[in-house]
């Protein structure tokens, strides 16, 4: 495959016990369109909310970004791995505004069995409830106020732990073999295009920011976020 080739010339590219049929091309593709698009979308929503709502903490991810990146050129990828209190915030927004809050698809319990104490007899569908544990206050201190710092108190080391799933206070790509697959990808493309948002522009509410919300095919805001935008970095005078 030649250095151009995108993820449909590595399906096309695979041989032998690899190949796949072209109906299953097609499903893997429609899934990452259909699973990856707009969770992706609607969290980078949340975050700019959270940013608008709280302006003291969208200037805190700024001198972060201003002294890893500076204001003379763009954000690149590695940068965003020298970023310690943007994944914060996007952790705290992971937790208050999960897109899947219900960890999407149900279980089905193949056996009886016994979880915690409740008998639960083969053929009963469950769910997590994400949303739930991440509000839960025996589980989180004041857990509705946002705030980022709880993911970098020192004296809480418990409290730096992965958004991917080894956790289940809080897992928004879920946990074990049905987790999201693209949760790297989803995690990475978020924080990149958030961090450049954040170096290139300081938001602004432009009316009430509303954080209500509604369960379509994911958890978005009910009022879509309307924002004013200001150029942070000065222009080139050479
Ligand atoms: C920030 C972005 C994303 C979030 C919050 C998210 C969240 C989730 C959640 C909660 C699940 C269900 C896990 C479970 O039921 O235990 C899931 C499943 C899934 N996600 Fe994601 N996801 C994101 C991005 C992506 C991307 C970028 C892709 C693909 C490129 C993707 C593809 C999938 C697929 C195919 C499944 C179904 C997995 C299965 O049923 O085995 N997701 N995602």
């Amino acid at each position: 495959m030649n250095q151009s080739g995108d993820f449909v010339d590595v399906l096309l590219s695979l041989q032998g016990s690899e190949r796949l049929s072209e109906n299953d091309m097609i499903a893997v593709l429609w899934e990452m369109i259909f699973r990856g698009t707009d969770t992706v979308t609607i969290l980078v929503e949340w975050i700019l909310a959270r940013m608008t709502l709280h302006p003291d903490i969208q200037s805190k991810v700024q001198v972060e970004i201003d002294r890893i990146v500076g204001q003379s050129r763009t954000m690149t990828e590695s940068d965003v791995s020298k970023m310690i209190y943007l994944p914060a915030v996007i952790k705290e927004v992971l937790r208050l505004h999960p897109p899947g809050p219900l960890l999407s698809w149900a279980r089905l319990a193949i056996t009886d069995t016994t979880i915690d104490g409740y008998q639960v007899p083969a053929g009963t569908t469950a769910m997590v409830n994400m949303w739930a544990i991440t509000r839960d206050a025996d589980v989180w201190a004041d857990p509705l106020m946002f705030k980022p710092e709880r993911f970098l108190n020192e004296a809480h080391s418990d409290m730096d732990f992965s958004v991917l799933g080894s956790d289940m206070r809080l897992a928004p790509f879920g946990s074990g073999r049905r987790s999201c697959p693209g949760k790297t990808l989803g995690l990475t493309t978020v924080t990149y295009w958030v961090a450049t948002l954040l170096h290139e522009f300081k938001f602004g509410p432009s009316s009430n920011v509303d954080l209500s919300e509604v369960l379509k095919l994911s958890c978005e805001m009910a009022h879509p976020l309307k924002v004013k935008i200001r150029s942070r970095r000065a222009p080139k005078t050479n």
